[in-house]
């Protein structure tokens, strides 16, 4: 488990700028280590900020889309195509920009499809395509992901994580169906915290006043049934990037003065 890193920026649209510039070096510097890089995309404002200051980030080409793996933290169990889907939305913000191999997008079922309505399905389904993908130095069910991406909720939660439902709570399983979320729709599939855990690194993303008690909360020693951003950390490295406002309630000791 990585201790918690903060770097603080002036608004969202800086946060997002620099999240996309570090993101663009984390994958290139992986591409150049091993050939390939695989990042977990998030769904929310924050996620998708990053993704579409990525599109028109100078750097953006130092990138070989082609070996890069895409794989998603969770998904509103919704028909594909679905404009609140976050696969949609990740699209309309980067992915058909830029010349990704289809074979490596590996976006979580839709609702309608293979599974019916079946949410528990959906979720076995992609924690089956996960195991496929982990190596034996993996040491796991899922692949050791370069980057985890993660939006933060009002309440703590993160993908699809909620505080106090089951799916915060798995322990075993590294999918879940999500069902009666607070943030509709209320149908998700999510990964659990397990999986989070297998990453490299894990970056939270949140910006606004509406954030600063749930950073705060999570930052200052909340247990992560209650607030699920607390169980979200990276084996080498978790990383909160945040904007001065979802900062806000943080104990100035927790970063560096210079950071904002
Ligand atoms: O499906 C979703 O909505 C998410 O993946 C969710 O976990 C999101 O990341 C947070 O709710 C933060 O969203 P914002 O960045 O919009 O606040």
């Amino acid at each position: 488990m990585s201790t918690p890193q903060v770097v603080v920026h002036r608004d969202k649209e800086l946060m997002a700028q620099a999240a996309a510039a570090r993101l663009i070096t984390r994958i290139v510097d992986a591409q150049a280590a091993r050939g390939s890089a695989s990042v977990v995309l998030t769904g929310g404002r924050n996620g998708n900020g990053l993704l579409a200051a990525l599109a028109t980030a100078p750097a953006r080409d130092a990138v070989d889309w082609s070996r890069l793996d895409l794989w998603w933290g969770d998904e509103r169990f919704l028909p594909e195509g679905h404009p609140d889907r976050n696969e949609t939305q990740a699209r309309e913000a980067l992915l058909d920009a830029v010349d990704l191999d289809p074979a490596r997008v590996h976006a979580m079922p839709p609702s309608g499809g293979a599974h019916g309505n079946d949410a528990d399905a959906a979720a076995e389904a992609y924690a089956a395509e996960l195991a496929a993908a982990a190596r034996p130095e993996d040491h796991g069910s899922v692949p050791s992901f370069d980057v985890l991406l993660l939006g933060v909720g009002p309440d703590t939660h993160v993908a699809s994580l909620f505080p106090e439902l089951p799916g915060v709570r798995e322990t075993e399983r590294t999918v879940v169906g999500v069902h009666g979320a607070p943030k509709p729709p209320p149908t998700r599939v999510s990964l659990t915290l397990p999986a989070i855990r297998a990453a490299q690194e894990v970056w939270l993303l949140a910006a606004g006043e509406d954030k600063a008690g749930a950073v705060a909360l999570a930052l200052g020693g909340a247990g992560e049934v209650q607030a699920p951003a607390a169980g979200a950390y990276g084996r080498r490295r978790t990383l909160w990037l945040l904007d001065q406002s979802a900062a806000a309630q943080l104990p100035r000791g927790l970063y560096p003065p210079a950071s904002a």
